[in-house]
């Protein structure tokens, strides 16, 4: 099977001794080979599904490695953004694909994607002939309730998601740690998952109910010209996957179940947008992980998924809800290629020869993303008044007075219309962000409508035939009593008229 840009393999992970004790050993699917299996639908007929490799409960750790991330860290050094995401139910398999089942104590064997694919890194950087300098950062952020939590830095816990021309979609103001070694991305990245557990118990919620990014930035310039290249690799533990009415939840957790639903829905209608050739309108403004893997999904950039499942017969329905997310995710098609930001020269890239000057513990801490890119030019009042009426003005030839005044008022409100860091492209961005979400809620509102109509007919016809029986038992009961009153047996004293006019006001009677 060809490889395309987005690779989508299935892991099924061994029965858990809790399955065992409930189902036995018996599985869900049937094994082919390494890219195929059987799987009961939803009418128990047996279907065939192929991906570009499926791992089962035998596989290790470092096959899922060498296929689904030796490209992406391969590319992400010559400048083409990468993501890894790990999809699935709660349990499935997701942490421990990413991070094995520990991120600092853990033995070779069972160290997951993110240790290896940093080795990976920093091992091709020193090593490559061609490379003169380069730098990596990471920052770690968490996206629940639709709000964007610094996992380095828990002080910040509603990080906005900008565009620019030179990085594309990035987390503005979110930590980013100078990384030298694998040593020092390791401390960091044990620094983040403490981080997200502490915030867990102050938040009262299971990491299964958000999710978690990894985001390494890898510049590099090259001894053979002066260009840098910049390249990205995101990896991203999604939350669990499974519907709301399985977990039983109600209150707060049935709205965060729902919220997730909503993030993974959105994912997935961003996917059909791609699969489905509607790309004149992807939603990728609807949900705050589809704004931040934008990019990743549709733009200059190789993406894998890992579909986890377990194999158990009692999961099989929310495995297959997994697999068929990856069925869909296949059918994307993006064409990577090199990123060169018009960066002048990395200013803080360094390369370093010794693994022990490279695990220096001073770490920087950065929080500026703009930090190694031109600066923009700070505006006068005057300026600031020009750049406000332009705005306007531009808003003004697609949108109503009222509207214009609306999107005024918030943007004063929110500190966008005067703050000079806020270029025209970010203000088209919020304007769409706003429109986007505005198409969004009408097209849920229509929905609603439509499955009112629904409800309204089906009620309708309900009542209709409650009135075709009523009428049916009314001309039987009248021609009885007309019966009755002819024989003289019943009501013989009573005229049929007189009947009647008793009956017609329960619509017994035709007028
Ligand atoms: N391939 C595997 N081999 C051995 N054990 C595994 C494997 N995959 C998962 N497990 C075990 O199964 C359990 C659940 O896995 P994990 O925590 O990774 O699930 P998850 O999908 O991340 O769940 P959540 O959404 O709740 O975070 C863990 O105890 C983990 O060690």
């Amino acid at each position: 099977m060809s490889r395309s840009a987005t690779a989508v393999c299935v892991r099924f992970r061994p029965l858990s001794h809790k399955e065992r004790k409930a189902n036995g050993d018996k599985v869900c699917f049937k094994r082919l080979d390494s890219e195929s299996f059987v799987f009961k639908d939803e009418r128990e007929e047996d279907v065939i599904f192929s991906f570009d490799r499926v791992f089962y409960e035998d596989s290790e750790q470092s096959d899922v490695y060498n296929f689904l991330a030796v490209p992406i860290v391969a590319d992400a050094i010559s400048g083409i953004n990468g993501t890894i995401i790990t999809y699935g139910q709660t349990g499935a398999g997701k942490t421990y694909s990413m991070e094995g089942p520990s991120i600092l104590h853990c033995n070779k064997q069972k160290t997951g994607l993110i240790q290896r694919v940093v080795d990976e890194l920093f091992q091709s950087l020193r090593s490559s002939e061609s490379i003169a300098m380069w730098s990596v950062k990471l920052s770690m952020v968490e996206i629940y309730l639709e709000k964007v939590r610094d996992l380095l830095d828990l002080s910040k816990d509603n990080l906005q998601i900008k565009e620019s021309k030179t990085q594309g979609i990035y987390i503005s103001g979110a930590t980013e740690v100078s990384i030298m070694s694998s040593s020092d991305a390791l401390e960091c990245l044990s620094e983040g998952i403490a981080n997200r557990a502490v915030g867990e118990t102050q938040m009262n919620l299971a990491s299964s109910r958000s999710h978690c990014l990894y985001i390494f930035s890898v510049q590099q310039g090259s001894t053979s010209d002066e260009r840098v290249r910049g390249g990205k690799i995101i990896l991203v533990d999604l939350a669990g996957s499974e519907k709301v009415e399985k977990t039983g939840a109600e209150g707060r957790v049935f709205d965060e179940a729902k919220t997730i639903n909503k993030s993974l829905s959105a994912l997935g209608n961003v996917i059909n947008a791609l699969t489905t050739g509607k790309q004149n309108h992807v939603p990728y403004r609807d949900s705050k992980l589809t704004r931040i893997l934008q990019d990743a999904l549709g733009g200059n950039s190789r993406a894998a998924l890992l579909c986890c499942c377990s194999p158990s017969a009692l999961n099989a329905p929310e495995s297959l809800s997994t697999i068929r997310f990856g069925t869909r995710t296949k059918l994307i098609k993006t064409s990577p290629k090199s990123t060169s930001p018009e960066v002048d020269s990395v200013k803080t890239a360094s390369k370093s020869t010794s693994p022990e000057a490279d695990s220096v513990k001073t770490a920087s801490k950065s929080t500026s993303p703009e930090a190694d890119s031109v600066k923009k030019p700070i505006l006068d009042s005057h300026d600031q008044n020009d750049m406000r009426d332009q705005i306007l003005s531009k808003l003004r030839l697609s949108l109503k007075e009222e509207d214009v005044d609306l999107l005024e008022e918030l943007f004063v409100q929110e500190g966008i219309i005067f703050e000079p860091d806020y270029s025209m492209a970010d203000i088209d961005s919020v304007c769409q962000d706003v429109v986007s979400q505005e198409i969004s809620l009408l097209t849920q509102a229509v929905e609603e409508l439509k499955e009112t109509v629904e409800e309204l007919t089906d009620e309708n016809e309900r009542l209709r035939g409650e009135l075709e029986l009523a009428q049916e038992t009314a001309t039987q009961v009248q021609a009885q009593l007309a019966a009755a009153q002819a024989d003289g047996t019943l009501f013989g004293f009573m005229p049929a008229a007189a009947i009647s006019y008793l009956l017609r006001p329960f619509g017994l009677v035709p007028d």
